[in-house]
């Protein structure tokens, strides 16, 4: 058994409740742990302070390279001409290349959440970077398809990892208070690295050396990863894992430094690790009266699988993570990404690669909004108030395209009533684009808060892997759509897709906003799910 799931906690109020089978809550501590939540609650609540703030930055990094190795491939595949086992691209190539990084990053995922049980947070990290940094130079040297896709997997393992780890690694370091604006941190990298790809592979499009230009926009993906590899030595492992593997006082340490000076710090520390002590004691007497009620031999990874689908509130927070993450990849926004050059040449747009910039601008700066309003508004309601959005916003864009003729050269009608509804298409979708960057683009990464910790890495990897199988399919299916359905019906189907997406998530996705970790995890015990 590795370290990591055998805590070895020395506290002495540990105290061992045998009338409890799931040993999660003891009545003896009852006013200590209101006395250490309100601590703790106030500590949480003041001004979140510049190291943790530094942290979410250089975590961010991981998201900037999601975004910019995603984003970077619809330039890419246009540039390589002949240049790949000197042949051009068949639409084959094209999408093995395209797909084969989301492939391999579903595939990582939930085993990334082993490696960060076990090795670490920080450690998946640095995996992380240096399979970006391998794929990047493998993709930027090639000579055929096939090194080409090796390098794009390569990247996708490293999407993968990053995807999964670095919202967990901020979410175990923030103060409940802020929580949502540190985690949410990620996702404007990773828009802003979409919007980065997206000026790179317009400038080196059209200003660069048609042989070389996709070889640096592949190739630079590996500069962030090296900044970052040098920048995680000074960063902390996160607390719940230190003390998860029996280290107290580096915990103590670490939560120290990311607290913020405040009146009172030396109590809220006190406070913070008590509580995380205390949900580490009662998951490891949990884990220990499942063993001695049957469950032979050690725990290993399939038991915590097991533990995951077992406990009533693990598993609800496995279908609401999973919900979340396959709606935010379901409602067809990445369909959008990879594709709006070709849906605006479609529409008869004069520099489409231009115009689609608009969709990764509008994305990034409604994520900075977001940012700014996500602790306050809350997870819940910033979904409930934004889907409606996107579902305006995707029912409009299909009226506007059923007003224009497509021609068999892929060419749009050039009437003037086609160019004002290629107009409705292209606002609809910032209106759709807006609605999705403040909710649905980034409440799923919040995902960990949702589990308890000895499952929270697994349920995470999980939810991630979701993501990556919806990202694939939506990716593999578009196209196909557009042609079988008709761009307003492909449109009309997303939006349904999102009615559905709502109504799920009316009923079952409780507000976390706020909430100490160790409180969110225990909200889904609930009858009604925490919902009301
Ligand atoms: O949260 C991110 C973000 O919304 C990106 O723009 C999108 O491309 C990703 O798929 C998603 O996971």
């Amino acid at each position: 058994m590795n370290s990591a799931e055998e805590p070895l906690i020395a506290n002495p109020d540990a105290g061992d409740d045998p009338d409890r089978e799931d040993g999660y809550a003891d009545d003896a501590d009852d006013d200590d742990d209101d006395e250490s939540a309100a601590l703790q609650k106030q500590g949480d609540e003041s001004s979140p302070g510049l190291f943790i703030w530094l942290l979410a930055c250089s975590a961010g990094i991981s998201g900037l390279l999601f975004g910019y190795d995603t984003g970077v491939i619809s330039a890419t595949l246009v540039s390589i001409g002949t240049s790949l086992s000197g042949k051009t691209l068949t639409s084959l190539d094209k999408s093995i290349i395209t797909s084969s990084t989301s492939l391999f990053a579903l595939l990582v995922s939930p085993f990334a959440s082993l490696l960060a049980d076990s090795l670490g947070r920080k450690r998946v990290i640095l995996v992380a970077d240096m399979l970006f940094i391998t794929g990047a130079l493998l993709q930027a040297g090639s000579a055929t398809v096939a090194s080409m896709v090796a390098g794009r997997s390569i990247v996708g393992a490293a999407v993968g990892g990053a995807s999964f780890v670095v919202p967990l690694y901020i979410a175990e370091l923030a103060p409940a208070a802020h929580r949502g604006r540190l985690v949410t941190t990620t996702v404007v990298f990773i828009t802003l690295g979409q919007v980065v790809a997206y000026i790179v592979g317009w400038l080196f499009g059209e200003y660069g050396s048609k042989e070389t230009a996709w070889r640096w926009m592949v190739g630079l993906g590996a500069v962030p990863a090296a900044v970052q590899l040098c920048i995680l030595f000074l960063m902390p492992e996160t607390p719940r894992w230190l003390v998860k593997v029996g280290r107290s006082a580096a915990a103590r340490g670490v939560i120290e430094r990311v607290s913020g000076k405040h009146a009172g710090l030396e109590r809220h520390v006190d406070a913070t690790l008590k509580s995380i002590e205390m949900e580490v004691r009662e998951e490891q007497q949990a884990r220990r009266s499942r063993r001695d009620h049957g469950a032979p031999g050690r725990i290993k990874w399939p038991d915590s699988l097991v533990e995951l689908l077992r406990i009533r509130r693990n598993r609800r927070a496995l279908a609401i993570a999973c919900l979340l993450q396959g709606l935010q990849q379901l409602c067809g926004f990445n369909s959008l990404m990879y594709f709006s050059a070709t849906i605006f040449t479609l529409l008869g747009f004069p520099i489409p690669t231009l115009t689609s910039l608009v969709v990764a601008v509008t994305n990034f700066a409604f994520t900075l909004i977001a940012l700014v309003y996500i602790d306050r508004i809350g997870r819940r309601r910033i979904l409930l108030w934004s889907i409606p959005f996107m579902i305006l916003g995707l029912l409009l864009a299909g009226y506007g395209f059923s007003f224009i003729e497509l021609s068999s050269d892929s060419t749009a009608d050039t009437a003037p009533s086609a160019h004002g509804a290629a107009l409705v298409v292209l606002v609809s979708i910032m209106l759709y684009v807006a609605g999705y960057a403040v909710g649905l683009g980034n409440v799923p990464w919040m995902q960990s808060e949702l589990f308890a910790l000895n499952v929270r890495s697994l349920g995470s990897g999980i939810a991630t892997a979701t993501n990556w199988g919806a990202n694939f399919v939506i990716g593999l299916t578009f196209l196909l759509l557009m042609d079988a359905l008709t761009p307003t019906w492909t449109f009309v189907l997303y939006a349904v897709i999102c009615a559905a997406g709502y109504g799920l998530i009316w009923s079952f996705y409780p507000e976390t906003s706020g909430l100490s970790l160790e409180e969110a995890a225990t909200l889904l015990e609930d009858d009604n799910w925490g919902v009301r």
